[in-house]
């Protein structure tokens, strides 16, 4: 068998209600993601049902995807709020992800995403203000209180939802309270959102599909590691991330699955296998991805990441006599991974896998 470092997934939305399959049909038929967006769809509609749905449904739906992905290997997740988009219902959800984190056994790592989308019935500049004033307080508070840990603050930096100095007025804010910069840049169209992390200092920035050349240079330098999500590149047919300049010129490349309702993949081999074909990544890259530099992106490659001393042990055994395996077998993890482990107890014993 093989031992790996258990697999860190370094963006993910868990927390929501009601499914978008029928929109998977309308982007297969040509409909693109802001199309859908501003058609009143996409988050707008997952903000809808998961204003209606209770903590106790969300926390229930949240615990199955959490278990889908521990069974997949993933030791440690980025879980994001953001399907609130108002102060209640983005509560709601960072207390399920609280409660998820004291409970399960897969490590969370919580991100504040109330600037995932410009709220119906609100301009950018009121649901800056709103965001800044009354959100971002309520939640240092709650902070203050013991009741809610808050690691990251996160943006949708794009053309039509946060331009780049609300973006810039948030994560500031929020760095201000001590939370770790991790937005979403250049996904669709180019930004200079690299420029604005590097500027922050930002931990890490998630897709940059449209990422410029100045922008990989100002990241490089700054140590702002990106986040590449394959599957969204993937299901929306856009440019695939250049992971191979970023690597060259010296950027931490991390990666996530992104699951969320527009790409439905709870799977980081599933993952790592489309960074290495798609994104070109070597698998050696891609692994090193989806563990330390997915735990330099949560800010955790102190303590997780890597098998060393000192550091917890969460680790995955796989039942093939190379590690490739779990990256080559595309959706082939099901049957390999026979043990994940974590904190050194065995939390999944898989009775799929047969013994040798
Ligand atoms: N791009 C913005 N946010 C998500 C999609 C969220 C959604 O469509 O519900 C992403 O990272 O792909
Ligand atoms: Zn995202």
């Amino acid at each position: 068998m093989c031992v790996i470092p258990g697999l860190i997934d370094a963006h993910s939305h868990p927390v929501w209600a009601g499914d978008r399959v029928h929109e998977f049909a309308l982007k297969l038929a040509g409909a693109t993601y802001m199309e859908v967006h501003q058609a009143g769809g996409g988050i707008h509609f997952t903000v809808t049902h998961t204003r209606q749905a209770s903590a106790d449904q969300l926390l229930s739906s949240l615990t199955q995807r959490l278990g889908r992905m521990l069974r997949s290997g993933t030791t440690l997740v980025e879980c994001k709020s953001g399907y609130g988009l108002d102060l209640d219902t983005e509560l709601k959800m960072l207390m399920v992800i609280e409660r998820a984190r004291r409970s399960l056994d897969i490590g969370i790592s919580s991100t504040y995403c109330g600037a995932h989308a410009v709220p119906k019935g609100k301009t950018v500049a009121e649901a800056t203000e709103d965001i800044i004033k009354v959100q971002l307080p309520a939640l240092r508070e709650k902070m203050e209180q013991g009741e809610l840990s808050v690691d990251n603050i996160d943006v949708f930096c794009e053309k039509g939802v946060f331009d780049l100095d609300s973006s810039r007025a948030i994560l500031q804010a929020g760095k201000d309270m001590g939370l770790q910069i991790n937005f979403h840049g250049d996904e669709l169209h180019p930004m200079n959102s690299a420029q604005l992390g590097a500027e922050l200092n930002a931990l890490a920035i998630s897709h940059l599909e449209e990422v410029t050349n100045d922008g990989i240079a100002a990241m490089a330098k700054a140590g702002t590691s990106a986040v590449l999500l394959p599957t969204t590149a993937y299901i929306l047919r856009l440019p695939q991330p250049r992971a191979r300049d970023m690597l060259d010129r010296g950027v931490i490349v991390a990666l996530g699955s992104d699951f969320n309702p527009n790409a439905y993949c709870c799977s980081m081999p599933m993952v790592m296998h489309l960074a290495c074909v798609n994104m070109r990544m070597t698998m050696n890259e891609a692994l090193v991805a989806a563990t330390i530099n997915a735990a330099y992106a949560l800010g955790l490659s102190q303590s997780h990441g890597s098998l060393e001393v000192g550091k917890q042990g969460d680790l995955l055994i796989l039942n093939s006599s190379r590690w490739e395996h779990l990256i080559y077998q595309f959706g082939g993890h099901q049957e390999l991974i026979k043990y994940v482990i974590i904190k050194g107890n065995v939390v999944y014993e898989n009775d799929k896998v047969m013994d040798l």
